[in-house]
């Protein structure tokens, strides 16, 4: 049985833990699926490289608002998609084939599932005998899947996820996405941008149903103009449309509407689940707590010696950015372990890259009024400041939670253009304990950027004795 130093599973932000200090060590990475993982070849990256001609899709009509006449012509979707995958897939293989290439380090490309605390068997699989494997140290990096619930149907009828929409033949007419959450909203803009006629089937009563409410509510409204919209709608049953083709969605309202909506494709978004499940964990002494996520500590090890865990896998948070601090993390205190370092989970910030964008960080006012906080709110409207009334702004704005007191940020929640820049400093006030009109005031902003909306949000907070 062949004994590493290092395994690591799965090649997501796994792989940027086989740091170049560990070359004197033996590395197994193994990995079951694409090499980079989900972000590279599923996720952030190929939705956004979505997301940017969507936005430029979706501009003849705010264009047409400022006196700028433009006509969408064409999208080709074709085109569209293979510049997308024709960049990501040689990404995805060459890192694969570097990573195979280190000297010391093996690629097993199979599933692993643990038989031992420290004892890996590797799957059989094409080519792939089955093996298994020990090491000293494990890192648990194999991320979270697509949950697809078990409607009445579901499983008789042709449908796609956010693994395999982004590779479809060809542009449908029609879409109904199941799901209200961070892949509804973007595909939602990206395919009604591209001029599919798109259907929102969402349980909760507003999209995006974890943000602050004035955010969730605002977004329900403004991506309800350009796409149908159904809230407090849950799915009854999925039928394949009497035409053969396509799907036909029963649905029905909390108050017991009932409807059905037709469409040339269905796309399930109802939330992703930890692959915790697939490694065995039961045979070993490693901890997995009810949302089925390896539980770990701010080390980011799990209660068996030399186990680490990151990523989606363990991680409430299932984004990239955490995936990669925690990554950092689990590299440092490999190297260094009697000097280990905690991840920072204190402000983790997110942003939909949908239309209209939407970032927040912190908490929300509920949150604030939940935990009892001594609070103030400040929301203050694009259109308020040069940049937004400039381009004629009437929808978006940021909305500040901050300390009385202190004057502290608790929370920044921005619904509008280029939100997931804007919140940078907002995220950095926070991390820095920086007072709201410290940083208004203790820095120019850049007359007229739409930066001043943050400015102008700061400063309508309370000042403190801390400013
Ligand atoms: C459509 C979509 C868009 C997203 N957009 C964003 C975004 O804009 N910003 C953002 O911050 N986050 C985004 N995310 C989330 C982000 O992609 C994830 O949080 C991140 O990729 C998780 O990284 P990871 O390393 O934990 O896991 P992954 O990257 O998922 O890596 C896990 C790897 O482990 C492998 N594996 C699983 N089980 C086994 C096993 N038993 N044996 C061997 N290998 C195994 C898998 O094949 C996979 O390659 C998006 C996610 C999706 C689905
Ligand atoms: N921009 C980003 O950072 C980004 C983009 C896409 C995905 N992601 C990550 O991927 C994860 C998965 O995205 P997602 O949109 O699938 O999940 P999500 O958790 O954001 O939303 C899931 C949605 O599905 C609904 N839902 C769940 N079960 C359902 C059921 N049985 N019937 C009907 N509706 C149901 C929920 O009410 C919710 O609206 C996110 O949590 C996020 O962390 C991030």
């Amino acid at each position: 049985m062949r004994h590493f130093d290092l395994c690591v599973i799965g090649s997501g932000s796994g792989n940027s833990v086989i740091d170049d200090a560990m070359d004197g060590w033996s590395v197994a990475m193994v990995e079951a699926g694409t090499f980079g993982g989900t972000c590279l070849n599923v996720g952030c990256i190929p939705t956004k490289m979505y997301v940017y001609p969507a936005d430029l899709a979706a501009s003849p009509q705010q264009a047409k608002e400022l006196g700028v006449d433009l006509e969408l012509v064409d999208v080709r979707w074709p085109d569209i998609r293979d510049r997308i995958f024709g960049r990501i897939d040689p990404i995805s293989s060459g890192g694969r084939d570097w990573r195979a290439g280190r000297p010391n380090v093996t690629l097993y490309e199979q599933r692993g599932r643990f038989v031992g605390d420290h004892e890996l068997l590797l799957e059989a699989r094409d080519g792939h005998p089955e093996t298994t494997i020990t090491a000293d140290r494990f890192v648990l990096a194999n991320g979270s899947r697509a949950v697809v619930p078990p409607f009445p149907g579901i499983d008789a009828v042709p449908y796609e996820t956010s693994d395999t929409v982004m590779r479809l033949d060809a542009l449908p007419r029609s879409m109904v996405i199941v799901g209200g959450g961070y892949i509804a909203a973007e595909f939602a803009h990206v395919f009604s941008s591209y001029g599919v006629q798109v259907t929102i089937v969402g349980r909760s009563p507003q999209l995006l149903s974890r943000e602050d409410a004035q955010v969730s509510e605002r977004f329900t409204e403004l991506l309800g103009r350009r796409v149908d919209v159904r809230t407090s709608t849950e799915v009854q049953r999925v039928d394949r449309r009497p035409s053969g083709d396509g799907v036909v969605v029963t649905a029905r309202t909390k108050e017991g509407v009932e409807s059905t909506i037709e469409a040339d494709v269905l796309l399930v978004a109802t939330g992703r689940t930890p692959n915790a499940d697939t490694l065995d964990l039961d045979r070993t002494g490693v901890e997995v707590d009810d949302d089925g996520r390896v539980v770990v500590d701010s080390r980011q090890r799990t209660g068996v010696e030399g186990i680490f865990a990151l990523g989606d896998v363990s991680s409430a948070h299932q984004l990239k950015h955490v995936a990669n601090h925690e990554a950092r993390v689990v590299k440092h205190n490999l190297l260094h372990p009697d000097a280990m370092v905690e991840s920072d989970h204190r402000y983790v910030p997110h942003a939909v890259f949908s239309d209209p964008q939407v970032a927040a960080v912190g908490l929300t006012e509920a949150e604030a009024e939940e935990q009892g906080l001594d609070y103030a709110v400040a929301v203050q409207d694009y259109g308020s400041t040069a940049y937004g009334w400039a381009m004629g702004d009437e929808d978006h704005f940021v909305k500040l939670v901050g300390e009385r007191g202190t004057g502290r940020l608790l929370g920044a929640h921005l619904i509008g253009p280029q939100a997931s820049s804007l919140i940078q400093p907002l995220i950095q006030a926070m991390s820095f304990g920086l007072p709201a009109h410290a940083m208004a005031r203790g820095q120019y902003w850049i007359h007229p950027a739409m930066a001043e909306v943050v400015e102008n949000a700061l400063l309508a907070l309370p000042s403190s004795s801390e400013d």
